[in-house]
């Protein structure tokens, strides 16, 4: 692969229920990690694990703050993915494309109060210069250094999802994959190149979706980890030890968690009228 010496810098961003958080979860941000540094073209510098809130209404959704508590412990053995509480946070389910502008806005003003602190102290050194006629190199401070860039993480489902009717909106999807861009792991034999093939939309944009296939297939998922637990069987190397301990102890899912919203709209669905994106 031709390498280039600019690289970006890029945030992964994964939103979804993590009910609960799997190894495969885990394992989508090394995956991609490893895809776009392979590129040469990119610099992964952070991973976000942004749960949704309880008000997405997906049948046998558990409250947010044990997804959440679970999260975090799954995430301590990784020195660069974080898990996020804004999003599950908010009192209304909010569409992803706000999850995606809300983490690019934080760096955007991460980055202002970076650059101005770092004009401060430039000025302080430059009055200690004057003062003492010392040398302090002006490289030592990098102007007008690019804003990371926030990209969606996802897998094939969540990105096959976008064409189904009235849960995404024309315009996020959109300006997702205009805008923040797409990175996918697909499983061989998963149809994404296909999907992206049919959409107009996906088509237009299809230089900012990454699809990364993944070799080493498993079939994990939250809702077999669900199932096992319902069944009295191990989940154990499936999620990390010290998330099977969190739902022994807090006795977390069950026949009865199962059923939570059942009967009830989704959240986006409840939300959009009509119109397939597709
Ligand atoms: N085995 C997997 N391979 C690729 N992507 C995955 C896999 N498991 C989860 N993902 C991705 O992880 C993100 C979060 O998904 P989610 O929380 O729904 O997990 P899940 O395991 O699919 O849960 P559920 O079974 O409840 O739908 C989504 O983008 C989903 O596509
Ligand atoms: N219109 C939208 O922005 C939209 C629609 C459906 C799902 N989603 C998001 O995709 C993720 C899907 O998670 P699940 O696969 O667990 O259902 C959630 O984070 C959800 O908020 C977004
Ligand atoms: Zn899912």
């Amino acid at each position: 692969m031709e390498k280039s010496n600019k690289t970006e810098d890029v945030v992964l961003l994964a939103t979804g229920s993590f009910n609960p958080i799997t190894v495969m979860h885990l394992r989508l941000f090394e995956l991609a990690r490893d895809y776009l540094h392979e590129t040469g073209k990119y610099r992964v510098i952070k991973g976000i694990i942004s749960p949704v809130s309880d008000e997405y209404k997906k049948k046998g959704l558990i409250e947010a703050s044990h997804r959440l508590a679970m999260a975090n412990l799954a995430i301590e053995s990784s020195d660069w993915v974080q898990v996020d509480s804004w999003e599950c946070s908010q009192k209304e389910w909010i569409e992803t494309v706000l999850v995606l502008r809300h983490h690019q806005q934080k760096l955007a003003e991460a980055q202002s109060v970076w650059t101005s602190e770092t004009v401060s102290l430039k000025k302080v050194l430059k009055r200690k210069r004057e003062k003492t006629y010392q040398e302090v190199p002006d490289h030592s401070f990098k102007k007008n250094k690019a804003l990371p860039k926030v990209m969606l993480l996802c897998g094939a489902d969540m990105l096959e999802s976008l064409g189904t009717s009235n849960l995404w909106k024309r315009e996020h999807v959109a300006e997702i994959v205009s805008t923040f861009g797409v990175i996918c792991i697909t499983r061989c034999g998963s149809n994404v190149r296909n999907f992206i093939y049919e959409s107009d939309i996906l088509w237009k944009h299809k230089h900012n979706i990454h699809l990364v296939e993944e070799w080493v297939v498993n079939d994990i998922s939250s809702t077999k980890i669900r199932r096992a637990l319902r069944r009295g069987m191990s989940i154990r190397y499936l999620v990390p030890d010290s998330v099977v301990e969190y739902i022994k102890k807090h006795e977390l899912y069950n026949e009865d968690t199962e059923e939570k919203n059942a009967g009830i709209l989704l959240a986006p669905l409840a939300r959009n009228t009509k119109g397939s994106v597709l």
